[in-house]
């Protein structure tokens, strides 16, 4: 496995890749877990090598946020990779992907507003201009993102499509199902902020999500169940939830009730120095 932190090296490392055929690659923030593993295994099993960049971008993270606290640990994650069988590690320094002078915005409207778009103003722009980046730079025939991240997901598949990506064409932008602690709690990164309490209380999110699609499904009004879920995360340690919305699961649009086509329940709520975010399918109403 080899690690390259600025891009003449990568582009080498890459060119020798691509001799044996397609390449994968896995963006990450690094703090790796299971869920970060299971995209790399999932991306071995559909290249021949895989890439996974490893790079916390600055330009998704607004003021106030956790940018400087965000775990970084390089040496860690090399390990866990290497046992992976990764090929490739694209470790580039915040100087190496914006260097003095970067004046470049990827913007994608529609599906990168509201939700966690309208709770982290400009965080989609950042998202959608460094994966930009990191497919030019890598050009990967095929690229893993978690489910956890939908509406991360919908904004790249856009933007790939908008702007006649080939490498990776948008059908090759692959979705992964969210990988999960034995509590229901979608393994996250961020997790590692809660205490001991507030990681026991952090289930009820997906268990109240949960209990909410049992209700829509049974044909509760949606903006009842929504309300009661709310009302259960507040009243089990949540301070505060910025949003759980029904959506169309491909253009996220907003549901006031029940659709005959593939929806998805999101939520993001705060607990201790964390923002939580999860989502599941809700079965269409011909089913
Ligand atoms: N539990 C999970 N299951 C599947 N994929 C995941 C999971 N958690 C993260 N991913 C995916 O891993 C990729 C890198 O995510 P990232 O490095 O931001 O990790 P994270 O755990 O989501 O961190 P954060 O706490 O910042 O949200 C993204 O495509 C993300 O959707
Ligand atoms: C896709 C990504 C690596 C872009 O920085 C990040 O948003 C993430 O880890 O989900
Ligand atoms: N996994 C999403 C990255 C972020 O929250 O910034």
């Amino acid at each position: 496995m080899q690690t390259v932190h600025s891009v003449d090296p990568l582009r080498r490392a890459v060119a020798t890749l691509r001799k044996a055929g397609p390449l994968a690659l896995v963006p990450t923030m690094g703090a790796l877990h299971e869920g970060h593993l299971t995209l790399v295994r999932e991306a071995k099993k559909r290249a021949a090598s895989v890439a996974v960049s490893i790079f916390v971008n600055p330009l998704q993270f607004g003021a106030g946020e956790d940018l400087d606290a965000y775990p970084r640990q390089l040496e860690r994650d090399s390990a866990l990779l290497e046992a992976e069988g990764v090929d490739l590690i694209w470790a580039p320094t915040v100087e190496v992907m914006y260097p003095q002078g970067f004046a470049t915005n990827i913007s994608v409207t529609g599906v990168s507003e509201g939700l966690c778009g309208a709770a982290r103003p400009g965080h989609f722009d950042g998202v959608a201009t460094v994966v930009c980046k990191l497919f030019q730079q890598v050009l990967p025939d095929v690229a893993l993102f978690g489910e956890k991240d939908w509406q991360q997901l919908a904004v790249i598949r856009r933007m790939a499509r908008d702007l006649d990506l080939s490498r990776p064409h948008a059908d090759r932008i692959l979705g992964v199902p969210t990988v999960r602690e034995a509590d229901g709690l979608a393994m996250s990164s961020r997790n590692a902020y809660l205490t001991e309490q507030e990681r026991q209380q952090a289930a009820s999110l997906p268990a109240a999500m949960k209990a909410a699609i049992v209700d829509i499904e049974a044909g509760k009004d949606v903006k009842a169940a929504l309300q009661a879920l709310e009302t259960t995360l507040l009243g089990s340690g949540f301070s505060a939830v910025d949003y759980t919305s029904l959506r169309d699961a491909d253009d996220l649009t907003v549901l006031d009730s029940r659709s005959p086509r593939p929806m998805r329940l999101l939520a993001a709520a705060r607990i201790g120095r964390a923002r939580l975010i999860d989502n599941m399918a809700v079965m269409p109403s011909n089913c």
